[in-house]
């Protein structure tokens, strides 16, 4: 689905990492597009490669071990051509990160002044007051009641939804139009999450950002994105709009994850349990529906040989044709909770 407003397109692309002196992808032809003013939720269990696409679109990782295919065309530049200054331009001025663990990604022995107005040192020509003001600013933007205060504090001092605060303010001082964040919320606890999305979708939608948010907790998307790609065993295999995801999902994966996410009015307690585990990257099928050992009772003849994407309706895409004939046999994998 492309539009005028598509700023970032990743076309094709593989990663792999070294093992053992051989190369394995963690991620295997990803095509995705973001468009400005919307939340793009990337889903999918623990090692699906959803933190290897956001750190191979932010240039993070070493050529030495990894090797990465494709293009990353973000406002016309293939971010996959840029050396490490060429990144360091774009890597908090124009693509912004937050990561799951906002401890780890502020600096103990600094001031959060100074850590938000580094930033601006490196990407902006601002004076010294106006980063001060800027500072306070983006303090009070993303909900900090005491900007001043905080501003003058370090981050032990700080409890982890105001660090978080910090991290996503530090995101957005320069006005992104990309921002990628990594688990944001997993380390707090419900209400903070909630405020956290809040203060993520004003954002969204003051700035108009694209934003990348990746979770694996379907509860997370349901309330904050707008559209969805689900991830599994490094590919995509199902994109959609959170309607099409919720209400019609149509890949047998999707299906399992949302039938094993908690329902408040869920009246029998039973949760389902997907069997078994994604597959490691070097025991990774380079053939075949990689979902499809964990869905014995599906006969291989539903399943595509090389599966690749199906539109089947203008937005909602899946992979494989063995969505055509997946149901749930009543007594596989269903356990009370
Ligand atoms: N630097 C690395 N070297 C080797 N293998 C790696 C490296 N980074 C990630 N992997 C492997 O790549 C696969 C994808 O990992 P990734 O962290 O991207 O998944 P994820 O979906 O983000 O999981 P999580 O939700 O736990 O962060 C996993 O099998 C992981 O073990």
């Amino acid at each position: 689905m492309e539009t005028t407003s598509d700023f970032l397109n990743i076309k094709d692309v593989n990663t792999a990492f070294k093992i053992n002196g051989k190369y394995y992808d963690a991620i295997s032809h990803i095509n995705l597009t973001v468009h400005h003013d919307e939340i793009l939720a990337i889903v999918g269990e623990s090692g699906c490669g959803k933190s290897t696409l956001a750190t191979t679109i932010m240039g993070l990782h070493d050529p030495s071990e990894t090797k990465i295919s494709g293009e990353i065309d973000f406002e016309g530049t293939d971010l996959l051509k840029l050396d490490e200054a060429g990144y360091n331009k774009f890597r908090g001025a124009k693509i912004g990160m937050i990561f799951q663990d906002p401890l780890s990604a502020l600096n103990p022995l600094k001031r959060i002044e100074d850590q938000i107005s580094e930033v601006m040192t490196y990407h902006t020509k601002l004076t010294a007051e106006q980063k001060h003001n800027r500072v306070l600013e983006l303090l009070k933007e993303v909900g900090i009641v005491d900007p001043k205060r905080t501003a003058h504090q370090f981050p032990h001092q700080l409890s982890g939804g105001m660090r978080q605060r910090v991290i996503i303010a530090i995101a957005i001082a320069c006005k992104p139009d990309l921002i990628i964040a990594d688990e944001p919320t997993t380390a707090l606890d419900v209400t903070i999450q909630a405020q956290i999305l809040d203060v993520l979708r004003k954002i969204q939608a003051e700035n108009h950002a694209g934003i990348i948010l990746i979770t694996h907790d379907l509860g997370v998307v349901a309330e904050t994105a707008d559209r969805v790609a689900v991830m599994y065993a490094g590919q995509i295999v199902e994109e959609g709009s959170v309607e099409q995801i919720f209400n019609t999902p149509k890949h047998p994966y999707t299906r399992s994850l949302l039938r094993s996410m908690p329902q408040r009015d869920n009246q029998n307690d039973d949760l389902y349990v997907i069997q078994g585990n994604v597959p490691s990257l070097q025991k990774m099928p380079q053939i075949g529906d990689r979902f499809a050992p964990r869905i014995p009772w599906v006969k291989p003849e539903e399943h595509e040989k090389n599966p690749t994407m199906h539109e089947i309706e203008p937005g909602h895409e899946v992979r494989c044709t063995c969505y055509k004939s997946f149901s749930f046999p009543d007594q596989v994998g269903s356990v009370k909770a």
